[in-house]
């Protein structure tokens, strides 16, 4: 008999496995600070996993981790794509930018704004990146920004005197309008009003109807309940800063 090939026989999309850190503190008399402690899981295609735990648990620190903003103290990071693995914790800092422009979107707290480039470029940039003609991503991006109720008069303005929202939202569309395979997103919600809150939950369902791994953080429980499709509580793996001081 031949065993019949089930989508479980796919390999996770991403695999974290004994992954730890710990931030050495030079300015305090090289300190430790134990965030992660041989944290293991995986993420699959069409799945949004949600963070869980308490404040300064580490679950920002873990999406650093797998944007690769930190490195791991230890521990492995896997990315499963069709023609094989790729570990992230070996990958060399030159591979790092184009793995971020074709495969891990990330949505952060806060926008990382560049002065005096408008809203529509900072959207623009993403699809520009991975080849898109530049008329068919100008479109793209207006049709994005539309979406996420960002008013026309500041699409040629740079975000960086826009209220949090407005930047939150420029954000959002500079993740969303790439179909990345895996998105990180760090309190997409936060500074976001009920109506745009429900654009972001439309947005995060047409992503894992087309496949997207997403891992998330929202502290609100009403968007986190609707989004989640697995849930990650982080306290059994991680020590919190009161415990993790160590010299
Ligand atoms: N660059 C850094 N240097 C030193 N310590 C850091 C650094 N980044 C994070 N930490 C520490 O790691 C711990 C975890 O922080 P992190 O931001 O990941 O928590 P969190 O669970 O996302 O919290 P919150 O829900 O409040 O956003 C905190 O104690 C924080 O002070």
């Amino acid at each position: 008999m031949f065993a019949t090939p089930s989508i479980d026989a796919e390999p996770p999309l991403l695999e974290v496995e004994a992954l730890s850190k710990r931030f050495v503190l030079h300015a305090r008399d090289g300190l430790a600070l134990e965030v992660m402690r041989e944290l293991s899981f995986s993420l699959r295609r069409a799945e949004c996993l949600v963070l869980d735990g308490p404040s300064g648990i580490g679950k920002s620190t873990l999406l650093k981790l797998i944007h690769g903003d930190y490195l791991a103290s230890g521990g492995r990071i896997r990315l499963n794509f069709a023609d094989g693995p790729l570990e992230l914790t070996e990958l060399p800092a030159s591979a790092w930018h184009r793995l971020r422009a074709r495969t891990i979107g990330y949505v952060s707290q806060f926008l990382r704004v560049v002065p005096r480039v408008p809203a529509e470029e900072v959207v623009i940039e993403p699809l520009l990146a991975r080849g898109v003609d530049e008329r068919t991503a100008r479109d793209r991006a207006r049709e994005m920004l539309a979406r996420l109720n960002l008013p026309e008069r500041l699409w040629r303005l740079p975000p960086g005197t826009f209220s949090g929202g407005e930047q939150q939202r420029v954000n959002l569309a500079r993740a969303f309008v790439v179909d990345y395979p895996i998105l990180l997103l760090d309190e997409p919600t936060a500074s976001l009003d009920g109506a745009n809150r429900e654009v972001v939950i439309e947005l995060i369902d047409r992503a894992r109807r087309r496949g997207a791994g997403m891992i998330g953080i929202f502290h609100d429980p009403d968007v986190r309940e609707r989004v989640a499709d697995r849930r990650l509580a982080l306290e059994g793996h991680l020590l919190g800063a009161r415990e993790g001081i160590r010299r």
